[in-house]
C-alpha cells in the first residue's frame, strides 16, 4: 500500500477578493499562510513523512508547500515544479469577480464555467497582456500547450501525463510523495484517480490547505481515501 497526500494551496489574496484567478500568480493572503502552517503541523502530528514534492509554478501552490516543509522539518527534500500542476486557466475571466459576473452573466453560465468539464471560459485575445505566452516561465512550451483559456478536460489532459511520466515513476520507486496544488488540477486528478464522471465532478470541492490522503495499492488505484484531521493520532 502506498499513499499519496494532496494539497490545495492556502487562500490566495484574489480567494479572498473572490476574484477569478488561474494562471494569475498571486500571493498567498495571511490566512493562506497560517492554514499551510497548520496543514504542515499537521501531517508533522500525523507522523507523515514525505521524501519528495510535486507543485505547480504558482506562487501560492510553491508557497503554501514551502510553509508545509518548513513546519515539517523537511525542506531539504526534492521539489520538482511543473506547470502542468497549474490552476486551470480561466481565460478572459482572470481577475473578474466571481460574484459580480454571476450578475452580469447569470449564475447558471458562471456555473457553467466554474464547475463544468466541458465548458470553456471565453478565451484570453491573443494580444493581452495576460497571455501566458509573454511569462518567462512557459518560454520554453511549445506555442499549442500554452492556454488562452480552458475546460476541466483541457486541464485533465496536461495534469495526467504530468502524472504518468513524473509522479507514478515516484511512487513506483517506493517514494512517499507530497503534491501541493489547486482546486482544478487536484479536482482533475481525483476525477482520474476515483473514475468520477464528467457530471459528478461538478460537485466536487476541494478546500484550501486540507490535507487529503489516497491509499493506493499496487497498481496505484485508490483504496480509500481521507482527511489528514480524521485520523487519530499514533500512540
Ligand atoms: O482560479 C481560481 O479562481 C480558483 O483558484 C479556483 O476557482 P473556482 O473554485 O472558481 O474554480
Amino acid at each position: 500500500m502506498q499513499q499519496l497526500v494532496l494539497v490545495r494551496h492556502g487562500e490566495s489574496v484574489w480567494n479572498q477578493e473572490n476574484l477569478f484567478t488561474g494562471w494569475t500568480d498571486v500571493e498567498l493572503s495571511p490566512h493562506g499562510e497560517e492554514e499551510s502552517r497548520n496543514a504542515g503541523r499537521l501531517l508533522r502530528e500525523k507522523g507523515f513523512v514525505f521524501d519528495v514534492a510535486f507543485t505547480s509554478v504558482l506562487r501560492r501552490a510553491i508557497g503554501t508547500l514551502w510553509l508545509i516543509l518548513r513546519e515539517m522539518d523537511l525542506m531539504w527534500i526534492e521539489e520538482c515544479k511543473d506547470w502542468r500542476l497549474n490552476e486551470r486557466h480561466y481565460g478572459a475571466l482572470q481577475g473578474l469577480n466571481k460574484a459580480q459576473t454571476a450578475e452580469k452573466y447569470g449564475e447558471e453560465q458562471v456555473k457553467l464555467w466554474r464547475r463544468s468539464y466541458h465548458v470553456r471560459p471565453p478565451a484570453l485575445a491573443e494580444g493581452d497582456q495576460r497571455h501566458p505566452g509573454r511569462d518567462l516561465r512557459y518560454a520554453s512550451l511549445p506555442p499549442h500547450l500554452i492556454p488562452r483559456t480552458e475546460c476541466l478536460q483541457d486541464t485533465v489532459e496536461r495534469v495526467l501525463p504530468c502524472w504518468q511520466q513524473v509522479i507514478v515513476p515516484a511512487l513506483r520507486e517506493c517514494r512517499r510523495p507530497l503534491i501541493v496544488a489547486h482546486g482544478n488540477s487536484l479536482r482533475g486528478l481525483i476525477k482520474y484517480l476515483d473514475r468520477v464522471s464528467d457530471s459528478d465532478i461538478v460537485n466536487l470541492e476541494i478546500p484550501t490547505g486540507t490535507p487529503l490522503v489516497y491509499e493506493l495499492d499496487d497498481n496505484l488505484k485508490p483504496i480509500r481515501h481521507y482527511y489528514a484531521s480524521e485520523i487519530g493520532t499514533p500512540a
